[in-house]
C-alpha cells in the first residue's frame, strides 16, 4: 500500500510504515502526479485535496491532521467513495495557550495584574472556544459566547449575539472557514464590524485568516484610533500582507496549534481513522512518543506575587513574542521569497510543550495561586 503524505506531518513513520510505504512530498505543491499511485493520501492543511488533485488517482482513503478542514472537498470525496478523517480538537489545547498568552501580554500592557477584570467575547464555541472558555472562566474573567449554529440547537442555551461578543475588551475568533450557508464565516468582520470596534479593545484571530476582511482591517488600522489587533491567520497564506504585519500588535505565522502534543495528536488521529478504515488494530499512541520536555519543573514560593509566578510559568513554555519577531525578520525580503519564508517557519517551528507538561511545585503559597495554575492547565506538585 502507498501513503503518500505531506513531509511536514511528524512522526510519520513511527505510525505508519507497518501499515505500507510512506512517500513524503512537499504539503503546499502537491500535485496530481505526486497522488497518482498512493491508495492513502495524508495532508495538513496547506493542501487543497478535491478533484483537481485526486481526479484519476486511486486514493480511497484521506485524512487530515488537522482540525480545519476547510481545505478538503468533503462532497466531492464522499461522491466519490472516498472515505476521510480529519483531527477534530486535536491543537484545541494548544490555541487555547496561544490566546492566554496573548491575553496576558495584553494585561501588563494595560498596567493591570489580573484577569478577573476582562470581559472576552469568543466567536466559535467548538473545541477551541470552549477550552478557551473553560481556562477563562477559572481566571474569573467574564466570558460571552457566540455561536449561532449551536444556540440554535434544542437544549444550548447562554449564548450572546455577535454584537454582543465584539463589545467585550477582548474579542477572539475560532469559527470554522465557511463560505456557504446562514453561518456562513468569510468575512464576518468585515469593514462595518471592524469600523465599530474601539481603542481600548483586543481582536485576536487565530481561526482562519479569510474570517476577517484583511483589506478592510488594513483600513481601520490606519484610522484614527484603531483596535489593537493580533493575528496568527492570514488572508492569501503563506503571501501575506507586509502592511498588515507592520500594524498589527503580534503577528505570529498560522502556529497557534502548534505545540507538539497538538501536532503529533493530529498524526495519532488519522492513524487511528486510517486504522478503522482498514481493519487493523489500534497499537499506537501519541503520548508514547513524546519526549520528555526540556522544561520539566518549576518551584514558586509564598515569595512570588500571583502574577508573577503564573506568567513566568506561561512564559516559560511558551510567549508569542518570539513568533512575531521571526516573522517580522521575513517582512524586509523580496516579496517572492516571504511566502517560502512563511512556510519555513512552519516548517522549523521549535518545539513547544503544554503547559501541562510542566510540574509546579509550591512551597507555603496560597490556595488561590494553586487554582490559578490548575486554571491555566500545569500540574501542581504541592
Ligand atoms: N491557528 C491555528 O493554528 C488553528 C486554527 N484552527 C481553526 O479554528 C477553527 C475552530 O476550531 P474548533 O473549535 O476545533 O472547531 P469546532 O468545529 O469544534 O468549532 C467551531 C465552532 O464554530 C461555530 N460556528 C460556525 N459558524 C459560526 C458563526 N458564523 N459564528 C459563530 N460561530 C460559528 C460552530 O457552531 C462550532 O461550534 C478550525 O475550523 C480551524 O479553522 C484550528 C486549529 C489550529
Ligand atoms: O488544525 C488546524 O486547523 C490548523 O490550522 C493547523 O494547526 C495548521 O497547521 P498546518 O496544517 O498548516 O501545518
Amino acid at each position: 500500500m502507498l501513503i503518500v503524505a505531506d513531509e511536514n506531518i511528524p512522526l510519520l513513520d513511527s505510525f505508519f510504515d507497518d501499515i505500507g510505504e510512506v512517500r513524503r512530498v512537499s504539503g503546499r505543491g502537491m500535485s496530481p502526479e505526486d497522488v497518482q499511485d498512493a491508495d492513502v493520501l495524508l495532508v495538513r492543511s496547506v493542501t487543497r485535496v478535491d478533484r483537481d488533485l485526486l481526479e484519476g488517482s486511486r486514493v480511497k482513503f484521506v485524512g487530515t491532521a488537522t482540525i480545519g478542514t476547510d481545505h478538503v472537498d468533503v462532497p466531492w470525496l464522499e461522491s466519490r467513495g472516498i472515505a476521510f478523517c480529519a483531527a477534530p480538537g486535536c491543537n484545541a489545547n494548544s490555541v487555547a495557550e496561544y490566546v492566554l498568552s496573548v491575553v496576558s501580554l495584553h494585561i501588563e500592557k494595560k498596567g493591570l495584574k489580573d484577569w478577573a477584570d476582562l470581559s472576552v467575547g469568543i466567536v466559535g464555541a467548538g473545541n477551541v472556544g470552549s477550552e478557551l472558555a473553560r481556562k477563562l472562566d477559572w481566571l474569573d474573567c467574564t466570558v460571552k459566547l457566540c455561536d449561532p449554529p449551536r444556540a440554535a440547537l434544542e437544549g444550548e442555551e447562554g449564548f450572546v449575539s455577535l454584537d454582543e461578543a465584539l463589545a467585550c475588551d477582548v474579542i477572539t475568533l475560532h469559527t470554522p472557514l465557511t463560505r456557504d450557508g446562514e453561518h456562513a464565516t468569510y468575512h464576518l468582520l468585515g469593514a462595518g464590524r471592524l469600523q465599530a470596534l474601539r481603542a481600548d479593545q483586543l481582536l485576536i484571530n487565530s481561526g482562519r485568516g479569510e474570517v476577517v476582511d484583511c483589506r478592510a482591517l488594513l483600513d481601520r488600522l490606519d484610522e484614527a484610533n484603531p483596535p489593537t489587533v493580533v493575528l496568527d491567520v492570514w488572508e492569501q497564506e503563506p503571501r501575506i500582507s507586509p502592511e498588515l504585519v507592520d500594524r498589527v500588535w503580534i503577528a505570529t505565522p498560522h502556529i497557534a496549534g502548534y505545540s507538539l502534543e497538538g501536532k503529533v495528536q493530529g498524526t495519532e488521529m488519522i492513524y487511528q481513522g486510517l486504522c478503522r478504515f482498514l481493519g487493523l488494530p489500534v497499537r499506537k499512541k501519541a503520548g508514547q512518543f513524546l519526549p520528555e520536555p526540556a522544561l520539566s519543573k518549576l518551584s514558586f514560593t509564598s515569595a512570588a506575587s500571583e502574577w508573577s509566578a503564573t506568567t513566568v510559568a506561561m512564559r516559560s513554555c511558551y510567549d508569542p513574542r518570539m513568533d512575531d519577531s521571526r516573522l517580522r525578520l521575513t517582512m524586509d525580503r523580496e516579496a517572492r521569497e516571504r511566502g517560502g519564508a512563511f512556510d519555513r517557519l512552519r516548517r522549523d517551528y521549535p518545539v513547544r510543550r503544554e503547559f501541562s507538561s510542566v510540574k509546579i511545585q509550591l512551597k507555603g503559597t496560597s490556595k488561590s495561586l494553586q487554582d490559578t495554575f490548575r486554571a491555566l492547565g500545569f500540574k501542581l506538585k504541592i
